[in-house]
């Protein structure tokens, strides 16, 4: 009784296939802001805009912080083994044992120096790895989302186990390897059936998936220098949580180098944005200092306007991850029993165009007032909001600010003459990414 409106079901299936960033926005204009679908024999409902996200997340936060159960995730770990520490924090539903487990995590990061320098430190020390890999390339053009991805896997292996890995090495490509295999999984059909409950499809596939998650966890149980952490399963928290969660940093960073690639085949909504504008404001504000800090952000509004809007129109989490009502609620208007499946439709509130003067362009004045000055707007919810705001912020700002901060000082970026027009269309998942795409690092003409 007085629940969403939505679209008619088919049998099994339900809506599944209305499960697409363009289909929810078709049933957004036909049956408003808050709607319902079936996912399978599963009752969801879809929350479109800043207003109707931020009653849901902000406003009633507790009753919109559960999580589903039921999904795939539950079934790979069967709520234990390795994995049961991070499942929890992601996936656990909204009560004292999730809240245990993620202020754990937060203490953790912090002693693992999140927010201080010695995180930045790591982080830097990393992107000096990445310069020098790219000044091998001489002006080629190279595939920077393998080197932007096992950069950010080993800042967390550097604090982790106390070391990074050669890009060559065959330990650093398991490890990538293991969780690229792994999002797909996650992403793939299999894990959008199984999350209907039908839970009868190949079984092979979710055990390739717990296999390689041993397998990385008993190659770091050999470490010896993982032994420094007590107890282990902090190693393994991160190592899951982390490198796993860096997929969506990796998208960003290579979005963002592809944005800031100037060339003719350019569309023009790109095109009007000048990358040179970033690199006049870091030289102003680092003159010939040797390094970078996270501090410096203050100083380069428009920097950190344009890595905002790159995040925007990255929309790397379309979805977010998907809640669950922890209690009868209500939700504009509507009633919304307890259990039911709420999905955050994150991309409808980066679009909005009542909240963005240019929604479909490039445009970092988004993020600034007219003074010049950053400012961030209530509908910039790339990381979400409420309880379950995403947990690696703090982290994936400071990478993104200091990593880019590096490039840009260090190289232009060249589009190579020979390749073809850039496709921004992202490849559609749980988690969205950019095409493979080559760019030229050239040497700038005084670096620092
Ligand atoms: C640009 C990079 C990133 C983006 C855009 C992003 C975005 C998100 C989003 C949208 C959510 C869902 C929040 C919700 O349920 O409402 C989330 C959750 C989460 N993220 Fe991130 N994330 C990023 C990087 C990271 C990194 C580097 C970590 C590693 C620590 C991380 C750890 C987590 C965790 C643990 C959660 C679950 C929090 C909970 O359920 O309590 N994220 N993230």
């Amino acid at each position: 009784k007085n629940f969403p409106p939505g679209p008619e079901p088919l049998p099994v299936f339900g809506n599944v296939l209305h499960v697409r960033c363009v289909c929810l926005q078709c049933l957004s204009g036909r049956y408003g802001k808050v709607y319902s679908l079936f996912l399978g024999w599963r009752p969801a409902v879809v929350i479109h805009g800043l207003q109707a996200v931020r009653e849901a997340l902000v406003t009633r936060a507790v009753d919109f912080a559960g999580r589903p159960q039921g999904m795939m995730i539950n079934h790979v770990t069967e709520n234990k083994g390795v994995l049961h520490f991070p499942v929890w924090l992601i996936m656990g539903n909204y009560g004292a044992v999730w809240r245990e487990h993620r202020r754990f995590a937060l203490a953790t990061m912090k002693n693992f120096g999140l927010g201080k320098r010695s995180m930045e430190e790591r982080i830097l020390e990393e992107t000096t790895h990445i310069c020098n890999c790219l000044e091998k390339s001489q002006g080629r053009p190279v595939d920077p989302l393998s080197l932007i991805h096992s950069a950010a896997s080993n800042i967390i292996c550097s604090v982790l186990f106390g070391q990074r890995y050669d890009y060559n090495d065959d330990v650093l490509a398991f490890i990538i390897n293991s969780f690229k295999e792994n999002a797909q999984i996650a992403n793939g059909a299999w894990a959008a059936v199984s999350s209907l409950g039908t839970n009868a499809l190949s079984g092979r596939r979710i055990l390739d998936l717990k296999m390689h998650t041993q397998a990385i966890v008993d190659i770091y149980c050999l470490c010896p220098l993982s032994l420094h952490f007590s107890p282990l399963s902090h190693s393994i928290f991160f190592l899951s949580v982390f490198v796993n969660r860096s997929f969506p940093l990796f998208s960003c960073l290579c979005l963002a180098s592809l944005s800031l690639t100037p060339s003719h085949s350019h569309p023009a909504s790109l095109f009007s944005f000048p990358p040179a504008q970033c690199q006049r404001e870091i030289d102003r504000v680092l003159g010939e200092s040797l390094s970078v800090s996270f501090e410096d952000r203050h100083r380069m509004p428009f920097l950190m306007a344009t890595i905002h809007e790159t995040q925007r129109l990255a929309n790397i989490a379309p979805l977010g991850v998907f809640h669950a009502t922890t209690r009868d609620t209500k939700l504009m208007g509507y009633d919304i029993p307890e259990g039911t499946l709420i999905i955050t439709n994150l991309t409808s509130v980066l679009f909005e165009s009542t909240s963005w003067e240019r929604p479909n362009d490039f445009y970092p004045g988004h993020f600034l007032d007219e003074d010049g000055q950053f400012v961030k707007p209530d509908a910039f919810l790339a990381f979400s909001a409420g309880p379950r705001v995403c947990l690696g912020e703090l982290l994936a700002r400071m990478e993104l600010f200091l990593i880019l901060v590096s490039l840009l000082r260090r190289f232009l970026l060249v589009w190579p003459e020979d390749a073809a027009r850039p496709d921004l269309t992202p490849v559609f998942g749980g988690i969205q990414s950019p095409r493979p795409y080559r760019v030229t690092f050239r040497l700038r003409a005084k670096p620092c």
